[in-house]
């Protein structure tokens, strides 16, 4: 009986248009994502969905229940729509311990002693801060503060729990491990979760679903597979993936069940179930292409022009027949010459097709899989795209 539904959202700010007809179902279960850049309207979402905030239009219902009509005025207050809020600014209580933060909750709902402390202890034990118990908030770090007041929101085991950027105050090292332990959670506890970051990998990495919110409009709510292999326009495409994906603007037009396309990197013929011609922009992933050191005929030539090591794995940037910069990444440690000469290949079923004046995912033919490959002329640079 957690299912949350919006329709038809509308919130402004001094006339200033923030939620835009949003509309979107969130199923019970559902650990769902409000991703985007900062300010686009993902706090207000949440706070929307809470009652913190109350939207011009509109109708919110959950579990079925109708808890917001924007056309009769009507706003359930936000302690009667059984939903749990953890902000990034956690709002401990100063004068009590961490055991009475936590406890606070349930001492309200008339849960027996007894029981409190062990479902206090329980919760701090998974947020691994059991040892901190008989502190108060000013003796621990940020981190620290943020893991209480994830404790708290879970003790009463809510059946919604919406985080608004739970982790940002803790380190990289504490933060993957976060990541894990709320996935963990939402398994165990069987709760649905509405969670609001900028942070793409924290989204692809926890959500069953991801809705990618830019300048006040719902962009795209897909899976995260669905997100990181199919970005619906340019804008998720550049947000999402580290590094960010490569953009090669192209012109196209159509012939024979193929768009034809012609950019820095030479001819390619994408199958396509959609007749289009005009200004498009390709996209294709650093992870996905694959670096030659000899001459490969399918290949398309390159010149190393930078090596940037990262660690566990190495970005290399790529110049294409002089006018088309491109950044493949290898897992693992990797030297070229500067300047040298090699040759790149990546799948077609890769690429990513934007018509560019709309900026809007161009759908491929269904069944369109298969390899890149060239068909060669003289500079090694035309290339086509062979379907199975
Ligand atoms: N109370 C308010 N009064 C006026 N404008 C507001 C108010 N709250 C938010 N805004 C504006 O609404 C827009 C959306 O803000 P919101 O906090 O929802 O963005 P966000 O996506 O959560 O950003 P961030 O990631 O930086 O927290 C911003 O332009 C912000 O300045």
């Amino acid at each position: 009986m957690s299912r949350i539904e919006l329709k038809k959202i509308n919130k402004y700010f001094d006339h200033n248009h923030i939620l835009k007809d949003i509309d979107f179902v969130i199923e019970e279960g559902d650990f769902m994502t409000l991703l985007g850049p900062s300010g686009c309207g993902k706090t207000t979402m949440l706070r929307v969905i809470t009652g913190l905030e109350n939207p011009e239009e509109g109708i919110i219902t959950i579990g079925g229940k109708e808890v917001v009509n924007g056309r009769n005025r009507y706003y359930a207050p936000a302690s009667k729509r059984g939903l749990n809020l953890v902000f990034q600014s956690y709002a401990l209580w100063p004068h009590m311990t961490v055991f009475e933060n936590v406890a606070f909750g349930l001492t309200i709902k008339k849960v027996t002693k007894q029981d409190i402390r062990k479902r206090v202890e329980t919760a701090l034990e998974k947020m691994r801060i059991i040892q901190y118990k008989d502190r108060y908030p000013s003796e621990l770090s940020g981190g620290q503060q943020q893991r209480v007041a994830i404790a708290r929101a879970i003790v009463t085991e809510p059946k919604i729990l919406l985080l608004d950027e739970p982790l940002s105050n803790l380190d990289a090292k504490l933060r993957l491990e976060m990541r894990a332990e709320l996935k963990r959670l939402h398994r165990e506890l069987n709760t649905t979760i509405i969670y609001v970051t900028h942070d793409q990998v924290e989204a692809l990495t926890m959500s069953t679903k991801i809705a990618v919110f830019f300048e006040g409009d719902l962009v795209q709510l897909d899976t995260p597979r669905g997100i990181y292999r199919h970005p619906a326009d340019l804008r998720v495409a550049d947000f999402i993936g580290n590094p960010t994906i490569n953009f090669v603007d192209a012109i196209c037009s159509y012939r024979d069940g193929c768009l034809v396309t012609e950019s820095g990197l030479g001819t390619v013929n994408i199958p396509s179930g959609q007749k289009h011609s005009g200004e498009i922009v390709l996209t294709i992933y650093p992870e996905d292409i694959t670096i030659h050191e000899d001459r490969n005929e399918s290949g398309i030539r390159c010149i190393v022009s930078s090596i940037l090591p990262a660690g566990s794995e190495t970005l290399i940037q790529l110049m294409v027949n002089d006018q088309t910069t491109l950044l493949a990444k290898y897992m693992g440690e990797k030297e070229y010459p500067i300047g040298s000469d090699v040759w790149i290949t990546f799948p077609k079923e890769k690429v990513n097709v934007y018509d560019r004046g709309s900026k809007r995912l161009i759908p491929l033919a269904s069944g369109y899989s298969g390899d890149l490959v060239s068909v060669n002329d003289s500079a090694g640079l035309a290339v086509g795209v062979s379907g199975k």
